[in-house]
């Protein structure tokens, strides 16, 4: 018997199958795989193209989560560094906003992702409609996400508390563990709340937190996603695209 899901598991369930179904088609043959737990269901329903059409696909994850759900789905995995240009990456996100900029790093894994994103021909994020906003850092608290070099972890906040419109900024700390989290990549990550007026221009905030020493990579993804759908309570699905469309799937009956 399938599980039942919760009301925001199976919002993000629906917005993951509907991009799968829309944005990886057969003639695509190499995947990005994102991070978080929306990511699960956008596997699961590429599995369920079946063996015959990922028999010759390689999918390319952008952490040790999603790299585990390639391999233990049966799909064959590949490195970026062999397949530098991708048909499509498939990613959660932590808030998007009305022009489709998005916070991301919520899992620490926002350098890869980044990384992968911009490998695509076309990158799509998948989420529940709570991350469904028009002003980043309306509905997603902890803050913009900066992935930072631990030698420079100290002088990052100086800096960042140094900025004219100063965040509050925290080093993210583990949960099962004592002391920091640590990237895949063997960094920390600062979570830093910016003032509303710094949030409305996302594009300047990236480019202002990106050039502070140590900087590894910043959870602002601009002008990079095309599509974003969000799965909504009431079975419909929400699609923002790049240029302002946005219209809604309704439920099926
Ligand atoms: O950016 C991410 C990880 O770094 C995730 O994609 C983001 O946190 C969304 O995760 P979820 O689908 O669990 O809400």
């Amino acid at each position: 018997m399938a599980a039942v899901l919760s009301p925001i598991e199976a919002s993000k369930q629906l917005a993951a199958y509907t991009a799968v179904d829309t944005h990886v088609l057969p003639e695509h043959k190499l995947i990005g795989i994102g991070s978080g737990s929306t990511v699960p269901y956008v596997v699961d329903r590429i599995v369920a193209q079946g063996p015959a059409v990922n028999r010759d696909r390689v999918f390319l994850a952008t952490g040790f989560q999603s790299q585990q759900l390639i391999v233990h789905a049966g799909l064959r995995l590949g490195d970026i560094e062999q397949f530098p240009e991708l048909d499509v990456t498939i990613d959660g996100a932590d808030e998007v906003d009305a022009d489709l900029n998005c916070i991301k790093g919520g899992g620490a894994c926002h350098l890869r992702e980044k990384v992968l994103a911009e490998a695509a021909k076309t990158f799509v994020v998948v989420a529940d409609y709570r991350k469904n906003s028009q002003l980043l850092g309306t509905n997603y608290a902890p803050g913009v996400p900066i992935e930072v070099s631990p030698f420079a972890m100290t002088s990052l906040l100086r800096n960042l508390a140094a900025l004219p419109l100063p965040p509050v900024a925290v080093l993210r700390m583990a949960r099962a563990k004592a002391g920091p989290v640590v990237t895949d990549n063997g960094n920390f990550v600062v979570d830093a709340v910016f003032p509303d007026g710094e949030m409305r221009d996302p594009v300047a905030l990236l480019h202002k937190i990106k050039l502070l020493t140590g900087v590894v990579e910043v959870g602002l993804f601009c002008g990079i996603v095309k599509a974003a759908y969000f799965g909504n309570q009431d079975g419909s699905v929400t699609v923002k695209k790049e240029g302002g469309e946005v219209s809604t799937i309704a439920a099926a009956p």
